[in-house]
């Protein structure tokens, strides 16, 4: 006849130190486990395994088990900008490789539900979400970022045209996924100060937002009120970024400015705001980030600036 010790000593290869008061009590064996950091696939095998392998035990007829979790304290970066086309999509993408790569735990989350690129950007367009117990699993992109974009749950090119409540739960929904053990989220929000971006806040406030802007006047008016709305939030701003600056012409190396350049700078300046960095317009950004291969994940001058900005947003995160 099996006793809690034996019991535990049966299920210690699977559980490791993650079960804990182990009764056996009129044929029903019962533990507590904690499935912190666990995917939800891996607590599903994790139960199912430890249920064979105490029901193989003698006297045992029925397994309960009491699944708990540690709430991380998981942050949320809010990508934003005043206007559309600016390289927001761009930008996070390839922020949360940079990131990734340099140590942190991080998903994706294409808040942009009018009109989602990240699938595009991170190459998981076409596939769909599987649910469990009425949460999503995000999906794992090549990057291994795990991701969720409303781009994954309409076909490709369908219209998006919701109303803001509406569209406010589709984003609680993607924030509220089983995000396993993730401790950063990167969320790029749609263009400009909409209910989206409201609803966000108050769902999940970011610890904090960046802005991405072109360097001229009319982009940085929008990256201004976009500032406002954080700031009325009670969002930090980490910084800004001047995206789509100096394009260096592939044929004679000529470097020329087709948005200005600087004007960010000198607007965060203005702002009190740090300025996180500059990256160039370049043909290479362009079509890697098209392709679904964003030049983060490699290293050469298209990536530099990208973790050049990353690295800066850690220090911005350890203070
Ligand atoms: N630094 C860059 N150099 C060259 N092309 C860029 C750069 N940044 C972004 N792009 C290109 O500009 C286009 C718009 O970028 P992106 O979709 O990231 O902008 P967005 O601000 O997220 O737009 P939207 O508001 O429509 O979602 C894309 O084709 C992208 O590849």
């Amino acid at each position: 006849m099996s006793d809690p010790n034996t019991l535990l000593a049966a299920i210690s290869s699977i559980a490791g130190t993650r079960a804990a008061a182990v009764r056996l009590s009129d044929g029903r064996a019962s533990l507590i486990l904690d499935v912190t950091g666990l995917s939800g696939d891996e607590r599903s095998k994790m139960e199912a395994a430890i249920k064979a392998a105490l029901m193989a035990e003698d006297g045992v007829s029925e397994v309960r088990i009491a699944m708990t979790s540690e709430k991380r304290g998981r942050r949320l970066i809010a990508v934003g900008s005043g206007k559309g086309g600016v390289g927001k999509s761009t930008v996070s993408a390839n922020l949360a490789i940079a990131l990734k790569r340099l140590g942190f735990k991080v998903g994706l989350i294409d808040a942009d539900i009018y009109g989602p690129s990240q699938p595009r950007l991170m190459s998981t367009e076409g596939q769909r979400p599987e649910a469990q117990d009425q949460k999503m699993i995000p999906i794992m992109s090549p990057y291994g970022i795990p991701m969720l974009s409303m781009g994954h749950l309409v076909k490709p090119g369908q219209a998006i045209a919701w109303r803001g409540p509406m569209a406010g739960n589709a984003l609680g929904q993607l924030i509220d996924a089983d995000w396993g053990d993730v401790e950063l989220i990167i969320a790029d929000l749609p263009p400009g100060t909409g209910d989206v971006q409201l609803s966000m806040i108050s769902k999940q406030k970011p610890a904090g937002a960046v802005i991405v802007s072109t360097p001229q006047d009319l982009s940085l008016i929008d990256a201004t009120r976009a500032i406002d709305l954080f700031n009325q939030s009670g969002v930090p701003i980490i910084g800004l970024i001047e995206n789509m600056a100096g394009y260096a012409c592939p044929h004679c190396g000529e470097i020329s400015d087709p948005f200005g350049s600087g004007g960010v700078q000198a607007a965060a300046n203005v702002m009190g705001h740090d300025f996180l960095g500059r990256i160039p317009l370049t043909l290479e950004i362009r079509t890697a980030s098209d392709a679904g291969q964003p030049p983060a994940a490699e290293d050469g001058p298209a990536a530099t600036p990208f973790h050049a900005i990353a690295a800066k947003i850690k220090d911005w995160l350890a203070q």
